[in-house]
């Protein structure tokens, strides 16, 4: 199983490269890997697993963060209710070869701002985004697919295409103004 120890932090090299496309049928080992990726974004965020092996909870991952230089990610975003108890799916996915076909001119950002499992210290500031993305991407078993998602959906999925261009979320920061605005950037 995936664990924090097999996440790369920034300043591997491979962090900063351009992830390569995937060839479908996946190799045995491949395949295993994309399943643990998605099977840590689940064990990530069920208390007791995250607490016995000390993971930090995560909704995304993608290959280069585990020294996969492949264009795979994984996400894992779960719907609460007010209680905290797991509602369901909003989006669980294993995405191979993703392509961006279209997004909004509309930004959108976390209030809070992002973090990444790849960095471990806190950067402030918003990361503008675009508030709709449409994608085409394979699934495990390389069937096409096309997505379209909006806001915190929108938001996971292009921090994990982010990674798979060598892209860390500060790099969208404002540097002037952490925090700027414009009527073009909705806070979510
Ligand atoms: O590339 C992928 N990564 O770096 C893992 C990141 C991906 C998200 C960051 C912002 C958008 C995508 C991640 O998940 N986090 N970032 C660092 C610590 C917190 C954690 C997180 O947001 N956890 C979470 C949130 C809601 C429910 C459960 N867990
Ligand atoms: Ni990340």
């Amino acid at each position: 199983m995936i664990t924090m120890k097999d996440i790369i932090e920034e300043g591997h090299p491979t962090l900063r490269s351009v992830a390569e496309p995937v060839e479908f049928p996946l190799s045995d080992e491949l395949r295993k890997t994309a399943l643990e990726m998605h099977e840590f974004l689940v064990n990530s965020q069920n208390e007791e697993i995250a607490e016995k092996y000390d993971l930090r909870p995560g909704v995304g991952l993608a290959a280069p963060q585990i020294n996969v230089n492949k264009q795979i990610f994984a996400v894992h975003i779960m719907e609460y209710d007010e209680e905290g108890n797991e509602v369901g799916p909003i989006l669980s996915e294993i995405i191979f070869n993703p392509k961006v076909i279209s997004h909004s001119v509309q930004q959108v950002a976390l209030k809070e701002g992002e973090g990444c499992l790849s960095v471990n210290r806190e950067v402030k500031g918003y990361v503008p985004r675009p508030k709709r993305v449409k994608f085409t991407y394979q699934d495990i078993d390389g069937n096409e697919h096309t997505l379209k998602l909006r806001d915190y959906e929108a938001i996971v999925t292009q921090h994990e295409l982010d990674h798979l261009k060598g892209i860390f979320f500060y790099d969208h920061i404002n540097e002037e103004n952490p925090f700027a605005q414009d009527d073009n950037l909705e806070l979510l």
